[in-house]
Parts: C-alpha cells; sequence; structure tokens
C-alpha cells in the first residue's frame, strides 16, 4: 500500500538529517512540510515562541498533548534540562511509530516517554503510572476540542500548580474557541496570545500561554 506522509516525512529524515542531532532533524522536517508535503507540525516560526517559553519555565516537568510525528517534541527535549521530563501522548499507534523512529533519529529517546492512548484515559493515570505529580508546562497540540476538556481534567486531578504553564497551539488557525474563551475569562489564569501563523504559511495563527496561578485565585475571598 501507498506509504503515508509521516511515513514520507519519516523517509525524508533518514536521507537528510545527522543521527544524533536534533536541529538537523527539525530542520529536515521543516525543508519537508515547506517544499514537499505540508504537515501539522507545529513547525519553525511558532517553533521559536514554543522555544522561548521551554526556556523560560525551564520545566522539570512537561507534558505534550498530541506527538504526532514527533517534531515538537523533539524542540521541546533538546531543550529540558539533565533529569527533566516529558511525556508525550499519542493515540494514533502509526504517527506514534513514526514519531518513535524520528525522536530517536535526534537521539532524543532518553528523554522523551512517548505513551500511546488518549489523553482523557491517560491524564488520570499521570500520578500511579508515571509518578508524575504535577507539570510545569503542557503543550496542547492534539484534537483542538479536546483542550478544554482536558484542562479541566487536569485541574480536577491537581496536576497543575501555582505557576504551571499552558501552551496552546492553533488556537486561531483550526481555533479552540471553547478553550480560549475560558483560559481568557477564567481568574484562574493570566492568558497571553503570542501571535504568528499557521505553520508553513502566510495564515494567522497564535499559541496561547496560560499560567494557572493556582486554585487559590478565582475562588470566593
Ligand atoms: O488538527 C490538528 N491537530 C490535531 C493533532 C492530532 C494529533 O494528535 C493525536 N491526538 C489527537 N487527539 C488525541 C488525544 N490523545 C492522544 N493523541 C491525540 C492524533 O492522533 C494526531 O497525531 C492541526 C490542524 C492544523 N491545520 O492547519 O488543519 C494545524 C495544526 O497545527 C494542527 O495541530
Ligand atoms: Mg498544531
Amino acid at each position: 500500500t501507498r506509504s503515508s506522509r509521516p511515513q514520507r516525512m519519516l523517509a525524508h529524515v533518514k536521507r537528510h538529517a545527522a543521527r544524533g542531532d536534533p536541529q538537523s532533524v527539525i530542520d529536515a522536517i521543516d525543508y519537508f512540510c515547506r517544499h514537499k508535503e505540508w504537515a501539522m507540525n507545529v513547525g519553525d516560526e511558532k517553533g521559536t515562541i514554543l522555544d522561548s517559553v521551554v526556556c523560560e519555565v525551564s520545566p522539570g516537568a512537561v507534558l505534550e498533548l498530541g506527538t504526532y510525528c514527533g517534531y515538537s517534541t523533539m524542540r521541546i527535549a533538546r531543550l529540558l534540562a539533565p533529569g527533566a521530563r516529558l511525556i508525550t501522548l499519542e493515540f494514533n499507534p502509526a504517527n506514534a511509530a513514526v514519531a518513535r523512529q524520528v525522536i530517536a533519529w535526534a537521539g532524543l529517546e532518553h528523554k522523551v516517554q512517548l505513551v500511546e492512548g488518549s489523553s482523557g484515559d491517560l491524564i488520570p493515570q499521570m500520578r500511579e503510572k508515571f509518578g508524575i505529580d504535577s507539570f510545569d508546562l503542557v503543550f496542547l497540540d492534539h484534537w483542538k476540542d479536546w483542550y478544554l476538556p482536558d484542562t479541566r481534567l487536569m485541574e480536577e486531578l491537581g496536576l497543575l500548580h501555582k505557576g504551571s504553564v499552558l501552551l496552546a497551539d492553533n488556537v486561531i488557525c483550526p481555533g479552540a474557541p471553547e478553550y480560549l474563551a475560558y483560559v481568557r475569562s477564567s481568574p484562574r489564569y493570566d492568558s497571553r496570545y503570542f501571535k504568528s501563523h499557521l505553520e508553513y504559511t502566510y495564515v494567522e495563527d497564535g499559541l496561547e500561554k496560560s499560567v494557572f496561578p493556582g486554585a487559590s485565585a478565582g475562588s470566593r475571598p
């Protein structure tokens, strides 16, 4: 059967990127998506915003929702301090298989825990199965109408602490209107929009960075 776009992307990485060199893998994927086949990686322009937030937070524990081919997984993992942990969730086994190989080609597999399954099922298992108490940074890039329910789930499970940062891709295109309305209106978040463009295009898109000031915020005085 015909190969998939993620498989063709992986083949391009193996042909053009140097093993153990995350930047060359990132650059190869950006080249592939810009000049051969568009794909829904966060991309280079929004990627630099992602990088700056990761460096600012310098997280000990990161959760990524929606691995896809592992592009943003690599962007985050390459900036993590020794001992910091990145857990990334992906429910499509074919995408997970490609992502594992992309992450391994970059030599970042020891920094990443790629877990196959749906966020709704796996988020409640973070403590018992992965020994995670709370996340310093969450990157939301999975199905857009799951951003809000998964955020509510993380709140209810106490997986966000004072200062935890939620960074959401695509809040304009394709858009996550309910999520955006929630984080921008809730007294529980200090939210800021980073204007950019949809990956590899001139269409407007952006990232929303929302800091969780703590469960006490927004409660009755
Ligand atoms: O639709 C988009 N992203 C959805 C991402 C989906 C990826 O996350 C997984 N997933 C989904 N819910 C999941 C729940 N749990 C685990 N993995 C999950 C899917 O198996 C897929 O690998 C998108 C679309 C455009 N676009 O221009 O159209 C641009 C973008 O940047 C995008 O991110
Ligand atoms: Mg996206």
